[in-house]
């Protein structure tokens, strides 16, 4: 199964998607410069109405773990995901507290090859329950909003990281590996055509008005579903 994040989700929307088994993950951003910030106490008061069997996961860029923790426990989260430049120690820490943690790392770019992005996962694997692959933010994007700008990278360049886990098969276990950055409905088939994740986090491509539509949730679960059926079938 490929496992889907709906991330970035407001007081107000619909989280009745919560209750589909590919929806595994719900995300709330907590990066105060983002539009879509939320606070800890409106998210425990969104997390009532998340399905039980759905994670609840706090987008942070580079809090101070104390911090994080505190926030995060306020929320009621399962999952912290650190989207700045959090290095092991913090990742540690926010283990020991309890939390499941992932670490997103931004994709290659032409002076940031395979290699380094592989040394990356290798030093994280041992404190992250999984890495997320994003696009880097645009030029001009304030500094701590890194991510869910809607931009996808090269996912041709995903073929490296196939070979990287192909090869650190027998060292290293990495850690799951979700895809995020400018995913749709409309293009989610060329994604996994190119590299078959153990997740994807979307956030503006199911969106309309800058808010999260049922309609295109439903239709990225439909354009994941058709792909797996049509992969599984040949
Ligand atoms: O969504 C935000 O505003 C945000 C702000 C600061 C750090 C991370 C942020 N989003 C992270 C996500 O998990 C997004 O889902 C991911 O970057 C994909 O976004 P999109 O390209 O919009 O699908």
């Amino acid at each position: 199964m490929i496992h889907i994040k709906i991330c970035g989700l407001q007081p107000g929307d619909d989280l009745s998607f919560t209750r589909y088994r590919e929806i595994t993950h719900v995300g709330f951003i907590l990066v105060p410069a983002s539009r879509r910030y939320v606070g800890p106490a409106e998210i425990a008061v969104m997390a009532r109405e998340v399905d039980a069997s759905c994670k609840k996961v706090g987008v942070y860029v580079n809090d101070a773990p104390a911090t994080v923790i505190d926030s995060a426990k306020m929320a009621g989260l399962d999952v912290v995901q650190l989207h700045g430049n959090e290095d092991l120690q913090s990742c540690r820490q926010l283990k020991r507290a309890g939390f499941q943690v992932w670490k997103a790392l931004s994709m290659p770019v032409a002076k940031y090859g395979a290699e380094t992005l592989g040394a990356q996962m290798v030093e994280y694997a041992p404190f992250v329950d999984a890495v997320l692959l994003d696009a880097a933010p645009p030029k001009g994007a304030q500094t701590s909003v890194t991510g869910g700008h809607g931009v996808q990278f090269d996912w041709a360049r995903l073929r490296a990281v196939e070979d990287l886990l192909q090869k650190q098969s027998g060292g290293v276990p990495l850690p799951p590996v979700w895809v995020a950055g400018g995913i749709r409905p409309d293009n989610v088939s060329s994604l996994l055509q190119e590299f078959t994740p153990y997740g994807i986090d979307v956030s503006s491509g199911v969106e309309v008005n800058q808010r999260k539509s049922i309609h295109q949730i439903e239709a990225m679960r439909e354009a994941v579903k058709r792909h797996v059926d049509r992969a599984t079938t040949g």
